[in-house]
């Protein structure tokens, strides 16, 4: 396509949110006028689904629930007067709880004020809070957050030593729906013995947010909690940022809330619109089809030229990639959908894996998220008539450019400037994008069968843990793996024993081993 043709094409399909200053560029995808006619009628189911979700149809037919974050931004769409409730008293009881908190009238036992958050979750009960806290988090912030979302001993011993001096004045947000998930139980867990270590009562610093009448919740009743903050059904983990999951960190950190939810509604009504040439998450939409012919076949690169929005990709794994990765369509097809999401930040990683986007194995396209504006206050020339900001946008579109010439496909989502009200839009805007591509390729979004699987298995490894250290210790003589297996009727399972003798016996637990790891066969256990 030449000059002319590309910047008429740049034109036709530049969509601008006036309010919000946003823009979306799809030019750089090399869809034809035949491609956007023959996808219209799938589009036209997808507008029709949506609206249908959003009026409180069961949108996820497994779990047999609604789906409803698109009303956590706009209450008086919820579909009855007692969600509506729900989603506003919440919002005033974060409004209320923060408030407090600030000012001290809520405080630690031994301090006139809370300093830091610890945030404990995992997945959606983590990915959001840490994304926010990294785009808008400010210097100067009321309170400091720190997170655990993960199991690794680790590193949750580094993060409780960053924290030691101020434990006592540290509010723990332990975050978890399903009130069930056992990364952050071993968190919580972890934390309350740190807290006991120091001689500090754990429950008048402790915070819930979990679903109505989960393990979590009951435990923070019956220990007596400061408080404790709903998580709905209808909201699921990854689309959770809006619900309290998302806004009570937020709000602590002294982020304006109320913006971001009025971010995200603007960008929901500009999604309401049945058409896709100005509909900004049926542009996305419709791109991320033809590029990877709905089923996937290029991975999204995210590259957002912001530091602040370094995050962003690691969110959008989750939405995205838990969302749409599914063996399963909606008629029982196999289909493995799913699209693969990575990046960072430019222009960082054009000195690391831009080479091969370059020129490698065209597998991916990218999406370029440009923030217009480059920093508060004024800037320096690093170079005669050029500031740092200057070569930031230059390295921006010379790499799309350089990756379009290489019939490299590429979208650019430009914001003027890394607020809460943006950041709600953009989580706004690819929520509904997921949405609708879900409905073109025929799959439920809305629930996540393949998790399980995992968690099944750790279970499993972590039952015959168990069983291991019994048997030994019933056998009270030093066995082969072999004759151990056999005791235990677990002959099939010789390797799952090995790693677990091997993990036990690096950590000094249970096993004394003698022999050679590198050879199984050598290896005699006894109990420790
Ligand atoms: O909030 P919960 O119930 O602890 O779940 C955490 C995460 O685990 C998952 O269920 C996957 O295992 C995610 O969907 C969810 O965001």
């Amino acid at each position: 396509m030449d000059a002319t043709a590309l910047w008429q094409r740049y034109q036709d399909w530049l969509y601008h949110h006036e309010g919000l200053g946003l823009f979306l560029d799809v030019s750089r995808v090399r869809f034809d006028d035949s491609f956007v006619a023959q996808m219209q009628p799938k589009f036209e189911q997808a507008f029709q689904a949506m609206a249908e979700l959003e009026a409180g149809s069961i949108a996820n037919p497994d779990e047999d629930r609604m789906v409803g974050h698109y009303w956590l931004r706009d209450p008086d769409l919820a579909p009855t007067a007692e969600l509506k409730h729900d989603i506003t008293s919440t919002l005033e009881k974060i409004h209320t709880f923060a408030q407090k908190v600030h000012r001290g009238d809520i405080h630690p036992p031994d301090a006139p004020k809370f300093t830091d958050i610890l945030s404990v979750g995992i997945g959606g009960s983590a990915l959001g809070p840490q994304f926010v806290a990294e785009a808008l988090g400010a210097i100067d912030a009321p309170m400091a957050i720190h997170f655990i979302d993960n199991t690794d001993p680790a590193g949750i011993d580094r993060v409780l030593a960053q924290l030691n001096d101020r434990l006592a004045t540290t509010l723990v947000i332990i975050t978890s729906k399903s009130g069930g998930t056992p990364e952050t139980r071993n968190g919580m867990v972890e934390v309350k013995h740190a807290y006991e270590r120091q001689g500090l009562n754990f429950a008048q610093h402790a915070v819930a947010v979990t679903g109505i009448g989960s393990r979590f919740e009951k435990l923070a009743q019956t220990e007596g909690w400061l408080d404790i903050f709903p998580m709905h059904d209808w909201v699921g983990g990854r689309t959770s940022e809006m619900s309290a999951v998302g806004l009570l960190p937020a709000a602590l950190q002294g982020i304006d809330i109320d913006a971001m939810l009025a971010g995200a509604k603007d960008m929901d009504a500009a999604t309401r619109v049945p058409k896709i040439n100005g509909n900004p998450a049926a542009m996305l939409a419709l791109c991320w089809y033809f590029i990877g012919n709905g089923k996937g076949e290029k991975d999204m690169v995210m590259l957002p030229y912001k530091d602040s929005l370094l995050l962003f990709s690691r969110y959008l794994q989750q939405l995205v990639m838990e969302s749409l990765g599914k063996e399963k369509d909606l008629d029982g097809n196999t289909v493995y959908q799913g699209i693969a999401v990575y990046g960072n930040k430019g222009s960082t990683d054009q000195h690391a894996y831009v080479q091969q986007l370059r020129e490698g194995v065209p597998n991916f396209f990218v999406t370029f998220i440009e923030v217009l504006h480059d920093r508060n206050g004024e800037s320096v020339e690093v170079e005669p008539g050029a500031t740092s900001g200057d070569f930031l946008s230059g390295l921006l579109q010379g790499t799309r450019q350089a990756l379009y010439d290489n019939q490299r496909d590429s979208i650019t989502v430009t914001i003027p400037s890394v607020t809460p009200r943006t950041v709600g839009a953009l989580i706004a805007l690819y929520e509904r994008a997921v949405g609708f591509y879900a409905s073109l390729v025929n799959i439920n979004a809305y629930h996540q069968p393949g998790v399980e699987a995992g968690k099944k298995a750790a279970a499993g490894v972590l039952d015959l843990q168990r069983q291991l250290v019994t048997t030994l210790d019933k056998a009270g003589q030093p066995l082969s793996l072999t004759e151990l297996a056999e005791r235990m009727g677990a002959t099939d399972k010789l390797e799952t024993l090995y790693l677990v003798v091997r993990h036990l016996h690096a950590n000094q637990r249970g096993v004394s081993v003698s022999g050679d790891f590198s050879r199984p066969a050598s290896l005699t256990i006894a109990p420790r």
